[in-house]
């Protein structure tokens, strides 16, 4: 089966510093590979650059076999970027954002019948149908999280790439997360995660790359299964970092 997504000694820069210095990286279909490391290793900027976000400088990138620049089938991609730059304060309801993940697919035109059922059918898989009159803005982060991995989900995509979606996350939403994630998991949908810790994802996550300054520093198959991992998940706070300079991935 083809490669979902593929780097091969992948560079990047930003503002004229290199930031990914050669990483290599696969996702299969149906896997689940957790990207980690400490702040500033390069993580959304991995990201970031498999959806087309940022420039790549060398290597190869491919998306379902395609380089990323001649890649436009992004149908098949939902992406749910670090929370904070995405849908905030945005004067929209719950179902109106989930909606707009079916744009993609509709090229603007009005939804149909199939469109309002992969919306409901997402608002119910993160537990938020009745939710879905209310603005966004009057949920919770970890709720807020949960619309934005809906509008992933409704576009029916074939891999789902997040950036830190247990960020700020309540503990209920975090084992929404994990269901939806192991639901999409078992329709053989791949998936690319951005951690700080595996966390309740751990049980789900095939592969675990760890970056470190825009290399890849070590890969671990099967981190579930190693013992003595943390359950906790959340960015560590600016004096856990100062107190432990490398972070703590639940895997090391
Ligand atoms: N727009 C930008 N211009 C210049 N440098 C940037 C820019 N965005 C990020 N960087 C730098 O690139 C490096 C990698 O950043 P990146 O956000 O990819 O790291 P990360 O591993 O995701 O970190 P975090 O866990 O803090 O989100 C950091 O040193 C960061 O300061």
């Amino acid at each position: 089966m083809e490669t979902v997504i593929s780097l091969a000694k992948v560079t990047a820069e930003l503002g004229g510093r290199p930031v990914l210095r050669g990483i290599d990286l696969a996702v299969r279909p149906g896997e689940a590979v957790a990207l980690l490391g400490a702040n500033g290793s390069g993580k959304s900027t991995a990201v970031r650059a498999v959806v087309g976000q940022v420039p790549v400088t060398g290597g190869e990138l491919t998306l379902f076999g395609s380089p990323v620049r001649r890649f436009r089938d992004w149908a098949r991609v939902g992406y749910v970027p670090q929370r904070s730059t995405a849908a905030a304060g945005v004067p929209a309801t719950v179902r109106e954002v989930v909606s707009a993940g079916r744009l993609a697919r509709r090229r603007l035109r009005p939804l149909g019948r199939a469109d309002r059922a992969a919306v409901d059918r997402a608002l119910g898989l993160v537990g938020l149908a009745d939710r879905a009159a209310e603005s966004v803005n009057d949920l919770s982060g970890g709720q807020h999280q949960r619309v934005l991995i809906a509008r992933a989900l409704t576009g029916e995509p074939d891999v789902l790439i997040m950036d830190e979606p247990l960020a700020g996350v309540d503990l209920d939403s975090q084992q929404v997360l994990a269901d939806t994630l192991r639901e999409a998991l078992g329709r053989d949908v791949s998936v690319l995660l951005v951690l700080h810790e595996l966390g309740p994802l751990q049980p789900l996550i095939d592969r675990a790359v760890v970056l470190a300054d825009g290399r890849v520093e070590r890969t671990v198959e099967r981190p579930g299964r190693l013992p003595g991992t943390q359950t906790a998940c959340h960015p560590p706070a600016a004096d856990e970092l100062s107190a432990t300079p490398t972070l703590r991935t639940g895997i090391l």
